[in-house]
């Protein structure tokens, strides 16, 4: 079997005096959704934030493709960040003032490339994402649905090797729920993009490949191959 693209090791976290994580590990390969679930306040945020590169946990390791992680100069975390990785929220976080598809164009703007590529490119994703309608409207002015499906395009826009998305249909209903997940599913296996989903929604891990639980910042049994 291939090795992992992603891998967690013996991850701790603290903040202040809580402890989220102690001593999750997983492993994360390419083309595959996992879905992490786990009750609030179990650590799933923690983790996406440490496996992203966004924190640095206190002691364990992430290994993405071959570099170190929690060892990385800022800077080169945030290349990684920018060129590899494609970060979603709840609440998409999407510019307000923006329409949907200069939305979707700014990584590609950040990036370097040319302004009237980026937007055809934007377009391009709004497509498959099934809101090209949308794409001169600004996120105040579409459903929570089509936000998240325009947060989603711009997550992947950059072609980024690993996706992580924390709870993307967490504020909508189950029909927009349906559309969003069915829409990143299918991206991201004809993309080979990894997703990292976390969610508390049973509907929502049904689309992953693999689910694991996290219990008290612990990682149950089938996050990493030793486990399985
Ligand atoms: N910045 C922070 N400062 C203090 N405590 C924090 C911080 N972030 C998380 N925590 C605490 O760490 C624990 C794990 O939080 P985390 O957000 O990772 O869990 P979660 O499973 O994602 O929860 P939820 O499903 O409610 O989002 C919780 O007890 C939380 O209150």
């Amino acid at each position: 079997m291939t090795p992992p693209l992603l891998t967690g090791r013996h991850l701790r976290k603290t903040h202040g005096s809580t402890p989220a994580l102690r001593g999750a590990s997983v492993e994360l390969h390419a083309g595959e959704i996992l879905a992490v679930t786990g009750t609030s306040g179990s650590g799933k945020s923690t983790l996406l934030h440490c496996l992203a590169g966004i924190v640095r946990p206190d002691s364990g390791t992430v290994e993405y493709a071959g570099e170190r992680l929690d060892e990385l100069p800022e800077t080169r975390l945030s290349e990684l960040r920018r060129t590899e990785f494609g970060v979603v929220f709840q609440f998409g976080q999407l510019i307000p003032e923006l329409t949907a598809v200069d939305n979707v164009a700014l990584p590609l703007l950040i990036t370097g490339t040319a302004r009237r590529e980026a937007r055809e490119r934007a377009g391009d994703w709004l497509e498959r994402f099934g809101v090209l309608g949308q794409r001169d409207l600004r996120p105040g002015e579409m459903s929570g649905g089509q936000a998240q499906c325009v947060a989603l395009a711009r997550a992947l826009v950059t072609g980024p090797k690993a996706v992580f998305a924390d709870e993307p249909t967490g504020a909508l209903d189950s029909l927009a729920t349906e559309q969003v997940m069915t829409a990143l599913a299918h991206t991201a296996r004809a993309s080979d993009t990894a997703v990292l989903l976390i969610t508390h929604d049973a509907q929502v891990a049904a689309y992953a490949d693999r689910e694991v639980t996290l219990r008290d910042g612990v990682l149950g049994a089938g996050a990493t191959e030793a486990a399985r």
